[in-house]
């Protein structure tokens, strides 16, 4: 810990609380759901002693307080003893950064259209977008473009959620679908994290207006 620059600790904080404001006002928290890190940008350490930033467990995310984010280290585990209590889904978080070498930043939230999509997707483990704009939000640049982003079962055990999340893990797909729970995305900033996120929950409440429209032509 005497390693950790206490300027980078809170750089990841005020980027946790900016973000967290962005997407509160979105109404992307619903019932205290949702969870965010960020990666605690320090030079010196090596990439497996890397540290995150990340949501405290439980907490309403639409306020501010003093104990809304907590450090933690790769497996987990606190990097300072501390009362507070991670996000409960911690473990999805680290999984993700260990498999994505540049992932700086992993968000998380539980929106209707995503919910939606996930459930009425489920069946084929997967749902693919094809010739939208805003595919190029995910940096696909090319004609008749598309983007498949994969579909969990929502697992209990978060051990056994972090696997099969990474079991379908696509480097070129920044975002994972839990059934009936919500979305995962991650991005090599939070700057791009955001933007995926964006482009995601367009995508869901395009197809899902669509999928009413086209029920009641
Ligand atoms: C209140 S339902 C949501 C939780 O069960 C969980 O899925 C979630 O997203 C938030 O958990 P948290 O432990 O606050 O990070
Ligand atoms: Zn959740």
């Amino acid at each position: 810990m005497e390693k950790i620059n206490l300027e980078a600790i809170q750089k990841a904080f005020n980027t946790l609380q900016t973000v967290k404001d962005t997407f509160s006002k979105k109404g992307w928290f619903p019932a205290t759901s949702g969870n965010l890190s960020v990666r605690v940008k320090d030079p010196p350490l090596e990439k497996n002693q890397s540290i995150i930033a990340i949501t405290s467990s439980g907490k309403d995310k639409s306020i501010h307080t003093p104990e809304d984010y907590i450090l933690v280290n790769m497996d987990g585990s606190l990097v300072l003893p501390s009362n507070l209590k991670p996000s409960a889904e911690t473990l999805i978080h680290t999984s993700i950064y260990q498999h994505i070498p540049n992932c700086q930043a992993v968000f998380h939230v539980h929106t209707i259209p995503n919910n939606l999509i996930s459930e009425l997707y489920a069946d084929q483990g997967k749902v693919t977008f094809i010739n939208h704009e805003i595919i190029k939000a995910f940096d696909i640049w090319k004609e008749d473009a598309s983007i498949t982003i994969p579909i969990v079962e929502n697992y209990f055990s978060i051990p056994k959620l972090a696997e099969e999340i990474s079991n379908v893990i696509q480097p070129e797909v920044p975002g994972v679908l839990i059934r009936n729970h919500g979305i995962y995305v991650w991005g090599d900033s939070d700057f791009t994290a955001k933007r995926h996120l964006e482009a995601f929950e367009f995508l869901f409440e395009y197809q899902m207006n669509m999928y009413f429209l086209k029920k009641f032509k």
